[in-house]
């Protein structure tokens, strides 16, 4: 089946234990902390029910489901679903980082190396066989927590000595399955999505982490597990004033497992930090996640030159050579990673009979969306000057007849009314300088892994040999 929103709202309605300012939530769904962003994913699921011919697919059987699911066994099936990802990003104007089908697109890739599994444990690849069949079918929204807290970085989770649990790890196994306690960092949308992936990837030491090399999937709803949110940006946040926080906040919470079963035929990897490693490395899971990454980043570096654009037109200096140059340096930047997501479709490496995304690629996309993302601020920043802050405290100021005479003297632009100026500001502020932006750009920083990571990924992938070749041909000469 292919979910609709109404249904996805539905089954949200879970009870799970999810607490925010010292609240343990009852109803998150319509809570005003998290209802928005979840609205927004409800609208996602049915656009693609109204755009079913792009965005679904027919299985062997007959059966409809959403693209996100498909296996990419042809080049053509790899290139749709990337369009998919670009399209509903565009609904969202690339704001929505963690939409259904990012986590999605990284069970694909772990199926599309399922022979992986399969020498590591033929029951733990069956798990993740029928898990995967489970999902789809039911078009579930999956959100992930792969990294640890970071306590003490200089010490692997099992020499936390002072509380080993203080990582998610396992408690004890039984005949059921297996009692996991403790916290992951961070996971993103665990708000808005049906249930979480869990898996490591922080360096683990053999004889003394084993018990967090872990990998399963549970409901979100599951008992034990709780839910502790970080602030909400789009509580109190007003659609005039704030018009990207108050629907896109897809939330962030810091996921803690106090004493969850979790049943073996939904244990992935059991204390294996070898598989644990190549659950990432070695599989598609990354490079299919990316797919989603670059389609969003993409569209959001599209809106945000867009947004500079319109911003210089309405401040009339749109026609200076300088601000055309900084305007043209955000196009640049947009159609930089445009160009690398067109490349990634269009040039896969085929294992086993499935079309993958090219690896090195997907690095160099990690490494230039961190390096660009500040700099896009920046050059935002500087053309905005002080006009993101002459602004109404909020949009009651436009209701006070008083205050809204002012208004309409002094937000004075060519080519826009006062109040559209004021609109258009708080949006430019709201991309560039809200609490909401700020973890936007904590965001891309991050996500994919910190700098060092990224950088440490790509030298490894990068192709030195043919490179040092171009060296020795002109030594030669
Ligand atoms: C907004 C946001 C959303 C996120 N969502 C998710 C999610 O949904 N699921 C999930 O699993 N994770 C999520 N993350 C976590 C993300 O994957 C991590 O932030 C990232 O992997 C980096 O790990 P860390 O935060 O522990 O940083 P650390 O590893 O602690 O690194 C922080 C800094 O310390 C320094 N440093 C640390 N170790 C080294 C080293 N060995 N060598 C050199 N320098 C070092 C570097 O300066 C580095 O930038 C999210 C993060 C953010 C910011």
């Amino acid at each position: 089946m292919i979910r609709t929103g109404e249904r996805y709202l539905d089954d949200l309605r879970d009870g799970r234990t999810i607490f925010i300012n010292g609240e343990k939530v009852t109803n998150h769904v319509d809570h005003p902390a998290f209802r928005n962003a979840i609205r927004s994913v409800a609208k996602l699921y049915d656009y693609k029910v109204e755009h079913a011919e792009e965005m679904a697919f027919r299985t062997e059987a007959g059966e409809q489901k959403s693209l996100y699911w498909q296996l990419p066994s042809t080049p053509e099936k790899l290139i749709a679903r990337g369009h998919m990802s670009y399209e509903w990003a565009k609904q969202t104007v690339g704001w929505l980082g963690r939409s259904p089908d990012y986590v999605a697109s990284a069970l694909v890739g772990m199926i599309t190396h399922i022979d992986l599994f399969e020498s590591y444990s033929q029951e733990r690849a069956d798990a993740l066989r029928n898990y995967f069949a489970y999902v789809s079918e039911k078009d579930l929204y999956l959100t992930y927590a792969l990294i640890n807290p970071q306590g003490d970085r200089s010490k692997t989770p099992g020499e936390h000595t002072k509380n080993i649990y203080h990582t998610l790890g396992v408690v004890e196994k039984n005949a059921k399955g297996i009692i996991v306690r403790g916290a992951k960092m961070l996971s993103t949308g665990a708000a808005l999505a049906d249930e979480v992936l869990v898996g490591s990837y922080k360096p683990l030491q053999q004889g003394v982490d084993e018990r967090y090399a872990l990998s399963f999937a549970m409901p979100l709803s599951t008992k034990g597990i709780k839910i502790i949110s970080r602030r909400s940006y789009e509580l109190g946040a007003n659609s005039k004033d704030y018009p990207l926080s108050s629907q896109f906040d897809e939330n962030d919470s810091m996921l803690y497992f106090d004493d969850v079963l979790v049943p073996w035929e939904r244990v992935f990897i059991f204390e294996d930090i070898e598989m644990c490693f190549k659950q990432m490395e070695s599989t598609a899971t990354e490079v299919m996640m990316d797919v989603q990454s670059l389609a969003r980043y993409a569209v959001k570096l599209h809106f945000l030159a867009g947004l500079a654009q319109v911003m210089t037109e309405t401040n009339g200096v749109c026609q200076y050579p300088a601000v055309k140059e900084s305007l043209a340096q955000l196009a640049c930047y947009a159609m930089n990673i445009e160009g690398l997501f067109n490349s990634v479709l269009h040039c896969p490496k085929v294992y086993n009979g499935w079309y993958i995304p090219d690896k090195t690629q997907l690095c160099t996309y990690r490494v230039i969306s961190q390096s660009i993302y500040p700099k896009v601020l920046e050059t935002i920043r500087k053309l905005a000057g002080g006009g993101i802050l002459m602004l109404p405290s909020s949009e009651a100021d436009l209701e006070n007849d008083e205050i809204l005479s002012i208004i309409e003297k002094t937000q004075y632009s060519s080519v826009a009314s006062p109040v559209e100026r004021v609109r258009l500001m708080k949006l430019v502020w709201d991309a560039v300088g809200s609490e909401f932006a700020s973890r936007h750009h904590q965001y891309e920083l991050f996500y994919a892994g910190a700098s060092y990571q990224t950088l440490g990924q790509l030298y490894k992938q990068y192709d030195w040999g043919s490179s040092k070749e171009l060296v020795d041909k002109i030594k030669g000469f």
